[in-house]
């Protein structure tokens, strides 16, 4: 379904409440499993999310989590330690091409079987679950995170526990903390020294606990692009939000503080106002906060400001390859992109072209980061429904704050 998007009475001040993470959701979906007693509340109703406690919860041979990246990487570990249980776990075509063998690689080494049931490297994967004895294991860290969450998420129900070895440098830090941090508040003990991880083993009942996932931050990142193309005075409030947010996107408090957006925390809401105009060219890291790339470069565009991001080397194995599918579809609309295989370059710009119609590529932030832009010229959306791989209502979000929707 292609949509057609532009603005409408923009209200000055409304309302979101934003589900919950899909990354703390998928989790914790899974630590559900390892521990029942957990209970979860505010559970991400995206699809990977909903993907996750299906699969979870089939007792099927052939598990499909489609595109769903965490639950591919998290599943492999899970089925890996599922003792008697043989499982053949695949996805959609673009998840065939999203690599998987450093941590079946690290699977391997603890002592599971794994093996390839197409192309080596990639899923699909036929998994015969065991008991792993060992628990040292040594892996390469600078192309996904989910990998070292993967090997966490099961680490303490190991005999020995887990002892990794994170070589070269770290991608995505702040997911392994989250995981961490989740893994301490169900009471599992852990260690992150220099590049040195180590979960203790926990096989004690814990006692019933509620643990309640904070709204996603990712998704946020729409609503500060929104505000940043508003007017000076505008104002959107989105809940459920904690004061110390476990997610790194969290970030775009004071990335967007550059844009002139300022984030004001009440209770469990956070308020992004629009308080001054900031034409300055951009410049951001992007190597802890990787998912709201695409969000800051379309701000950027709309703005007409120049951008230079960088840090974003996982960007090619994601849903799409982004860096690519940013050049084409901000070209499309009379920009000018430089990318390299970790790096993007948006060259300032005076006009937007009308009623460009954007290809989304199988990737929900490509929808989600281009719908903004319909604040300064109306634009098609193609494939809209991409969205509900992490936020099935936002284009029933967007109507709410001022955006007009047609088929
Ligand atoms: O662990 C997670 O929940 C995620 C880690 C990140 O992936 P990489 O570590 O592959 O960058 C991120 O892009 C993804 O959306 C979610
Ligand atoms: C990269 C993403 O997800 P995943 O890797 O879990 O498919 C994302 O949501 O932006």
């Amino acid at each position: 379904m292609h949509i057609t998007l532009q603005k409408s009475k923009t209200a000055k001040q409304s309302s979101i409440q934003i589900t919950g993470s899909k990354s703390e959701s998928n989790r914790l979906l899974l630590l559900k499993a390892l521990y029942p007693e957990i209970s979860l509340d505010n559970v991400s109703n995206s699809d990977d999310s909903q993907l996750m406690a299906k699969a979870l919860a089939s007792s099927s041979n052939i598990v499909d989590i489609n595109h769903a990246g965490t639950a591919m990487r998290f599943l492999t570990a899970f089925f890996a330690v599922l003792e008697g249980r043989e499982v053949v776990l695949t996805g959609s075509k673009r998840m065939k091409e999203r690599p998987i063998k450093i941590l079946v690689n690290a699977l391997q080494d603890l002592g599971a079987d794994i093996s390839y049931v197409e192309n080596e490297g990639f899923p699909p994967i036929k998994i015969k679950g065991k008991k792993l004895i060992k628990n040292k294991v040594s892996l390469k860290a600078n192309v996904s995170s989910q990998y070292i969450s993967a090997l966490l998420l099961i680490a303490s129900k190991l005999e020995n526990g887990l002892e990794l070895t994170l070589e070269g440098e770290v991608t995505s830090i702040p997911y392994i903390k989250m995981t961490l941090s989740l893994l301490d508040e169900i009471g599992v003990e852990s260690s992150f020294i220099n590049n040195t991880i180590t979960v203790k083993p926990n096989t004690k009942t814990q006692k019933p606990k509620t643990l309640t996932v904070e709204s996603d931050w990712s998704s946020a990142s729409y609503y500060f692009s929104i505000v940043a193309l508003s007017d000076v005075g505008t104002e959107i409030t989105l809940s459920s939000y904690k004061e110390n947010s476990l997610q790194g996107d969290s970030a775009l408090i004071d990335i967007y503080k550059a844009f002139g957006v300022e984030t004001v925390s009440y209770k469990n809401t956070i308020t992004l106002k629009k308080v001054s105009e900031n034409k300055e060219p951009k410049s951001f890291n992007l190597v802890n906060a990787p998912d709201i790339a695409q969000t800051i470069a379309v701000t950027c565009f709309a703005l007409g400001i120049a951008c230079d991001l960088t840090g974003l080397h996982t960007l090619k194995i994601k849903e799409t390859d982004r860096l690519v599918a940013l050049k084409v579809e901000i070209e499309k609309l009379g920009g000018k992109v430089d990318i390299t295989n970790d790096s993007l370059y948006l060259h300032p710009s005076n006009s937007i072209k009308e009623m460009v119609s954007i290809a989304t590529y199988h990737d929900h932030r490509m929808a989600m980061a281009f719908a903004p832009l319909a604040l300064k010229t109306p634009i098609i959306i193609e494939d809209a429904m991409v969205v509900s791989k992490s936020y099935p209502t936002f284009w029933d979000d967007l109507k709410s704050v001022g955006f007009k929707i047609t088929q």
